[in-house]
């Protein structure tokens, strides 16, 4: 059985997204205007942006930003954690009573990317961590975009919308579990000049 802490049922993502362009500051501070944030509370600073809200729109939000930044080919590197059931957490709680339609699915959807993704998953507070990590590997794996094991952490190729798809149901698939409080970090990079081996 499930025990929240709090207001645990807010799910939360600290990023920065890192453009390899002469022109960053111009891709970081158009993709983060170009996003409807209407349904989280988002704040940016010089190091990083903070998205909170219901957990469907957290990843719609840093999709659509990460999205914005790369369709047009340049570089980009995301760095995220998300998080859900941190003890402690309260603000944001308005944000909680959205309807779940994405307000920038109409706009990501048209837009194919592809992508190079390692994430890894920290279900807190268990002994049994292991076998929750076990089994969202299995669920990535059926969406077709799981590519192998790294140190550390597991590996996501394929087009952005659908390892964005497959991270958010091995987050929410580890929220389902025993474990009151999920991290997961993601690093993602689009549009890199190497290729990788074997392609
Ligand atoms: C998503 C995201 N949010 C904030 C930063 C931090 N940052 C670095 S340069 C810059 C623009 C000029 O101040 C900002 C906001 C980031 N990299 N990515």
């Amino acid at each position: 059985m499930k025990e929240f802490c709090g207001t645990s049922e807010i799910t939360g993502a600290r990023f920065s997204i890192y453009p390899m362009s002469d022109r960053f500051v111009e891709i970081i501070l158009s993709s983060l205007k170009e996003v409807d944030t209407s349904k989280v509370w988002m704040g940016t600073d010089d190091v990083s942006t903070c998205v909170r809200g219901r957990s469907e729109h957290v990843f719609d939000v840093v999709k659509t930003i990460f999205l914005n930044a790369s369709k047009d080919g340049d570089h980009v590197v995301l760095n995220a954690t998300f998080s859900n059931g941190c003890p402690g957490d309260s603000a944001g709680d308005t944000f909680m009573a959205e309807d779940s339609v994405l307000m920038n699915h109409e706009l990501t959807k048209k837009i194919s990317q592809e992508v190079a993704t390692q994430f890894a998953l920290y279900p807190l507070g268990i002994p049994g961590y292991m076998d929750v990590i076990m089994e969202q590997i299995k669920t990535v794996e059926q969406q077709g975009v799981f590519n192998g094991g790294v140190h550390y952490a597991s590996r996501l190729d394929g087009d952005a919308n659908k390892v964005f798809t497959a991270l958010e149901s091995a987050f929410e698939g580890a929220r389902k579990s025993d474990s009151s409080h999920i991290v997961m970090t993601v690093t993602m990079s689009a549009n890199s000049p190497t290729r990788k081996e074997g392609q």
